[in-house]
């Protein structure tokens, strides 16, 4: 079980609001990510959910019961952080047991949990090692097999994979989503990094200054993000936001067109422009394209190779079908 609803949660710092009261429900067995950017309170509301911080107002519940005044080890759940957090003296073996010797399990029972949570995060070589024998990803491996060997009924991580190299992250990308489908237990996952959110969540929280800016699933925010901020905070490289006269060409006070919705046609098109910067990936190809009537460069995406470079004339066309409007608010119009 871990079904998770906070009922007008709100945290001040002092005199401060960084929570304004708010709604959410993490259903059991849901993989959900709070996004959003630095200072958004992301870390805060995990904190709150954890009892690492105490709310000014509000109700958290676990399961139906009651927590919000639970000390930490009292909620069932286990926290993840970036720095890992182990005790560099002891073993690997050591470090996962810490929580169960702690609780005074039998011994029987600590050697079952640390062999099963060492096979699912392939630590079983390095149990006798210390943390200052491992590499970063092997450390984060630890600290998650220690949260694994509690049984909780939700784990919380906040940044964990942001101390590791880039392509280190995408293997621990996966190997958590992969660990999330084996256990089926509820996890709950702070980023600033949105393509973590997309390729893990099934459910994305965005915050900006505290409040929710939308709930949805990865595809749901993509395809229909509810305002510009979640339209320019979701998708990589950014939307392009259009004001003025083009918007208005579409009765919208602002339009979006995603990067990989531009087409580059040989002639015509609705855009004419010239390219700034090229970046050719081979898989892709991104143009930073100067539009005179625009203040902002227009950010396209190709697929695969296409052989313009700086200087060079561009024609756009977009595909109209994936064009976002937005009214003098920012609220998506329908
Ligand atoms: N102990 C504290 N006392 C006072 N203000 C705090 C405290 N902890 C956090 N804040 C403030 O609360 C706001 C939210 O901080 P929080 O760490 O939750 O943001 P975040 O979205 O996790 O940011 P980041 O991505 O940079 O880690 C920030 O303005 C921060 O300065």
């Amino acid at each position: 079980m871990g079904r998770i609803t906070l009922d007008k949660v709100q945290k001040k710092f002092g005199d401060v609001e960084v929570i304004p009261p708010l709604d959410l429900t993490v259903e059991d067995g849901e993989f959900v990510v709070f996004v959003g950017p630095s200072g958004c309170g992301k870390s805060t509301l995990l904190r709150l959910i954890a009892g690492l911080e105490d709310v000014s107002g509000g109700e958290i519940r676990i399961d139906g019961n009651p927590a919000t005044d639970l000390p930490p080890a009292k909620r069932g759940l286990a926290m993840v952080f970036q720095s890992y957090a182990l005790y560099p003296h002891m073993s690997v073996r050591k470090n996962i047991a810490f929580p169960m010797k702690m609780a005074g399990m039998p011994q029987d029972e600590q050697d079952r949990r640390i062999a099963k949570a060492a096979t699912a995060l392939n630590l079983t070589d390095y149990l006798d090692r210390r943390p200052g024998q491992l590499s970063g990803g092997q450390r984060q491996r630890v600290a998650i097999g220690r949260a694994i060997v509690r049984e909780p009924a939700a784990f919380l991580f906040d940044e964990p994979l942001s101390n590791l190299d880039a392509a280190l992250r995408v293997g621990m990308r996966m190997e958590i989503s992969e660990l999330h489908k084996t256990l089926a237990t509820t996890m709950i996952y702070v980023t600033h990094d949105q393509v973590e959110a997309m390729t893990m969540a099934d459910k994305i929280v965005v915050l900006r200054a505290g409040h929710i800016e939308q709930v949805g699933s990865p595809l749901d925010l993509y395809k229909a993000p509810r305002n510009t901020f979640v339209a320019g905070f979701i998708g990589s490289p950014k939307m392009n936001l259009l004001t003025g006269a083009t918007a208005q060409k579409h009765d919208a006070a602002t339009i979006g067109i995603r990067p990989e919705h531009l087409d580059v046609v040989p002639e015509g098109g609705t855009f004419t422009g010239r390219v700034g910067v090229a970046e050719h990936l081979g898989s892709d190809t991104f143009f930073h394209v100067h539009i005179p009537e625009m203040d902002e460069p227009m950010t396209v995406r190709a697929g695969g190779e296409v052989g313009l470079k700086h200087g060079d004339t561009i024609h756009l066309k977009p595909q109209m079908q994936h064009l976002h409007r937005f009214d003098a608010q920012g609220l998506r119009i329908a």
